[in-house]
């Protein structure tokens, strides 16, 4: 059974109102240690440290280039397209103190598992070290089931789960040779519930989830080694244009508004913070995701009762042409017990 033992509501100025609000992010640790204080470092404690983020040419990844560059990590950052990874070292040298040797553009297809192992050592080449692996990359999906060829469904696995397990493995066996280092798993929400239009992408998280669960109970002889699951609700990014629907040479036609999505700063500060103090799970979400979140966890006979209620509207939408959450703000008003 999953213990929720600390709770942290973030506080924050808003800067429309001026006001002390509450964002609605909240870490949800998951920790053997009773009394441990979950927070107790900030994210300045990455500065020095060798980071491999992948995914880094847009979203989450690009903004984690950001903020480590400017804490002062020495990066490498990897995806398929080498011209735009390079358009972030750009950023990335403007923005921070680094200089052009610490930050490594590497490119790589997460699905090419075979070139894995050159990369990692590509990386170790360069900086002697990698301290922490961040697994971001990965493409999520919009198409019901039963009209998705089953080509959509490897996919997604061979990319969101095989690509990154492929990755860790090789960069964990430098790790527990040093006996120390992080993995990162950007994971999602979709990792802990499941939602229509998205059955092979939930799929992935899950294994994702369950995958690193097991692997950190196989890692208890490396006490400095850390296994970081983070899942994210809803982010502004590029995920919604890079979807998987129902073939692969598809793609989605009209990729909504994101305004009501979590900042990508926000959601990447949070994350740096969860592993700056190693937290085994991190779910980081404004409400009301957050809460289904909870629903599902804790009291998972209402979660399904609300997804059946809020699905149905999903597919009724997506069948439609319009692109929306699944959770709808009056929708989420009336129906959610408090
Ligand atoms: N944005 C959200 O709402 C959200 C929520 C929860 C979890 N996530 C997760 O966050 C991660 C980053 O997604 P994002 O939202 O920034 O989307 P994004 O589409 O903006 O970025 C995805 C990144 O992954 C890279 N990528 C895709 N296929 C790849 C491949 N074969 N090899 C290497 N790199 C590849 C892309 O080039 C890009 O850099 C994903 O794992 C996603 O599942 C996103």
């Amino acid at each position: 059974m999953n213990v929720c033992l600390s709770l942290k509501w973030d506080k924050e100025t808003d800067t429309r109102t001026g006001r002390r609000v509450n964002k609605g992010s909240l870490t949800n640790v998951h920790n053997s240690t009773w009394n441990k204080t979950v927070t107790s470092h900030t994210e300045t404690e990455l500065r020095g440290k060798v980071v491999w983020v992948t995914g880094a040419s847009s979203g989450i990844g690009e903004e984690l280039a950001y903020q480590l560059s400017k804490i002062g990590a020495f990066l490498a950052i990897s995806a398929r397209r080498e011209d735009e990874l390079e358009r972030v070292k750009k950023k990335c040298l403007q923005i921070s103190n680094l200089t052009e040797k610490d930050i490594l553009v590497l490119r790589l297809d997460l699905t090419d598992r075979s070139s894995h192992e050159a990369a990692t050592n590509s990386v170790i080449k360069h900086f002697g070290k990698i301290d922490v692996l961040v697994n971001n990359g990965g493409r999520s999906q919009r198409s019901l089931f039963m009209d998705t060829n089953l080509d959509v469904y490897s996919a997604i696995m061979e990319l969101n789960y095989l690509g990154t397990i492929s990755l860790t493995k090789h960069v964990l066996k430098h790790m527990i040779e040093r006996k120390r280092g992080k993995i990162v798993t950007v994971s999602s929400v979709m990792g802990i519930m499941g939602a229509p239009l998205a059955s092979g992408y939930c799929a992935s998280k899950h294994a994702l989830q369950g995958f690193f669960n097991s692997l950190r109970t196989e890692l208890t002889d490396y006490p400095e080694i850390s296994i970081i699951n983070i899942c994210p609700g809803p982010v502004q990014s590029k995920i919604i244009q890079n979807v998987f629907t129902e073939n692969l040479a598809k793609s989605l036609e009209n990729s909504g508004d994101q305004s009501h999505k979590m900042p990508t700063n926000r959601c990447v500060r949070l994350t740096l913070v969860s592993t700056a103090n190693d937290l085994k799970e991190a779910w980081i979400s404004d409400h009301p995701y957050l809460a289904v979140c909870y629903l599902w966890q804790y009291a998972p006979t209402w979660a399904w009762w609300l997804m059946n209620r809020m699905g149905k509207r999903r597919i009724q939408n997506f069948k439609s042409g319009v692109v929306s959450l699944f959770l709808s703000p009056p929708l989420t008003c009336v129906s959610l017990p408090c």
